[in-house]
């Protein structure tokens, strides 16, 4: 009999193949659906999370132990299998019980003779461990580094490409990177200011957020300062995004702070409670409806809040000149926080960034329209790619007479390497931060 852990697990790999599901939205509802709690919980959360992470190793192996193109083998039976594989080579499952159990999920899923075959290609893969595998289907270091890379560590090759050239001078990096991508990252929550403490808080202090703290374990779900929104879940790099904002220095009136593209509303709501600490307040702005509604939640009760407006933020509905600070965290191709998304890297492509980077121009331009003279915007990305990044700094800023760059890094006192592909920015790693890969540029519009 398959066990509910296994079965749930396979459910959520099934969703995200066939129905382009996220991991992280179907895996509490396969959970819920099959009872499962605490070990059991988490043995299907790394089961399900691991094994779509890895898939492109997995499937290199597999490909290695079928007589046919896996593309030929039926798709439930390519989503157990790769379960199975991801037990055998990354998890300290016995082989006997993940064979066991993989073969009846099949039995019950498909027929006995689907179990027949996985059985077969199961007793294959347990031939070699994971770096045997490795030597065995990667390309070799010396000939290709980045296919081997792609291959060892599961991320497609122009993700790694883009990777590695973000790296810059430290592209010796990558392989620790990957590696990093490859862990689940651990819960931090944030204290808002003004609403809760990190006092109040489970956990140990972030390092460099004195609002943050990292979440031992448990489910944050339970602890009181969020469960009523006076604190909440979220990353410290996205915290430090904030904080830059709000640390900006900044001569003249400091009232109307502005989040142009605020959903589901994370860093709106650190923003709004650091304005209304300070007497101002912030306008959170989001495109789409049903994120905006995310955002209106993530507000409720925040002290600091002017409104919530629905506009696409290349063309809003305020006066140019409005605020006096503006972050810009753009929508992108999030390839900076691989870790918390296990399909993101096989979903994304390089082609997205056709459609992104105008629009990242555009929200950067409009940003700085909305900013008065005098005033600050921070433009900031979960991704380190340079098109997204540096790239739409410098192209924004040569289309401009009236904006100049800043240094957002000499605001994020204590932290270490941090500096960003531009004077002045920043750039934050999973590997060397233990962050998100959030990217941030401090653009002043000059004074009139
Ligand atoms: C990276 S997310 C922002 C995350 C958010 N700041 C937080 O910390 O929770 C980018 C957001 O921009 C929104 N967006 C995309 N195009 C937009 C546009 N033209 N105007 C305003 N928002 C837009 C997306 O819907 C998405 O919610």
């Amino acid at each position: 009999m398959a066990d509910a852990a296994r079965t749930a697990a396979l459910e959520v790999l099934r969703a995200v193949r066939s129905a382009d599901a996220y991991t992280n939205l179907a895996l509490p509802a396969a959970l819920k659906r099959h009872g499962l709690s605490g070990r059991d919980a988490a043995f299907a959360t790394e089961l399900a999370s691991g094994t779509v992470r890895r898939q492109g190793l997995y499937d290199a192996v597999l490909a290695d132990c079928v007589d046919r193109p896996l593309a030929k083998v039926q798709a439930r039976v390519l989503d157990a299998l790769r379960l199975g594989t991801h037990q055998l080579l990354a998890m300290r499952v016995p082989s006997h019980a993940a064979i066991s159990t993989t073969v009846s999920l099949v039995r019950s899923d498909v027929g006995p003779g689907a179990a027949g075959f996985a059985n077969a290609v199961l007793r294959r893969v347990c031939e070699h461990d994971l770096d045997g595998w490795v030597d065995r289907v990667a390309p070799d270091a010396g000939d290709d580094l980045v296919g081997h890379l792609s291959v060892a560590h599961a991320h497609p090759r122009w993700v790694v490409e883009e990777l590695s050239r973000a790296l810059g001078s430290r592209q010796d990096e990558i392989g620790a990177l990957l590696v990093a991508d490859n862990e689940a990252p651990g819960v931090t929550l944030v204290a808002r200011p003004g609403r809760s403490t990190r006092d109040e808080l489970p956990g140990e202090p972030t390092a460099w957020s004195p609002y943050g703290v990292h979440l031992e374990s448990g489910d944050p779900g339970a602890v009181p300062a969020v469960r009523d929104g006076r604190a909440g879940v979220q990353d410290e790099g996205s915290q430090l995004v904030a904080l830059v904002l709000a640390a900006a220095p900044l001569d003249g009136p400091d009232a109307r702070w502005l989040d142009l593209c605020a959903g589901p509303g994370g860093k709106a709501a650190l923003l709004a409670a650091l304005a209304g600490s300070r007497g101002a307040g912030l306008v959170a702005n989001e495109r789409q409806p049903h994120r905006a509604e995310l955002v209106r939640r993530a507000l409720a009760g925040s002290p600091g809040v002017l409104g919530i407006v629905t506009s696409d933020g290349t063309a809003p509905p305020w006066e140019p000149s409005s605020f006096d600070r503006v972050l810009v965290d753009a929508p992108c191709t999030g390839l900076g926080a691989l870790r918390r998304r296990p399909e993101a890297r096989w979903r994304r492509q390089r082609a997205d960034l056709h459609d992104l980077v105008p629009l990242q121009r555009a929200l950067l331009s409009s940003a700085l329209d909305s900013v008065r003279p005098g005033g600050v915007v921070v433009y900031a990305t979960c991704s380190p790619v340079l098109a997204e990044t540096s790239e739409v700094v410098t192209s924004v800023l040569a289309s401009r007479t009236d904006a100049e760059l800043g240094d957002a890094a000499a605001l994020l006192p204590g932290v270490p390497d941090c500096a960003g592909p531009l004077p002045g920015t920043f750039q934050l790693w999973p590997h060397r931060h233990q962050t998100d890969a959030m990217f941030g540029a401090l653009v002043r519009r000059l004074p009139a």
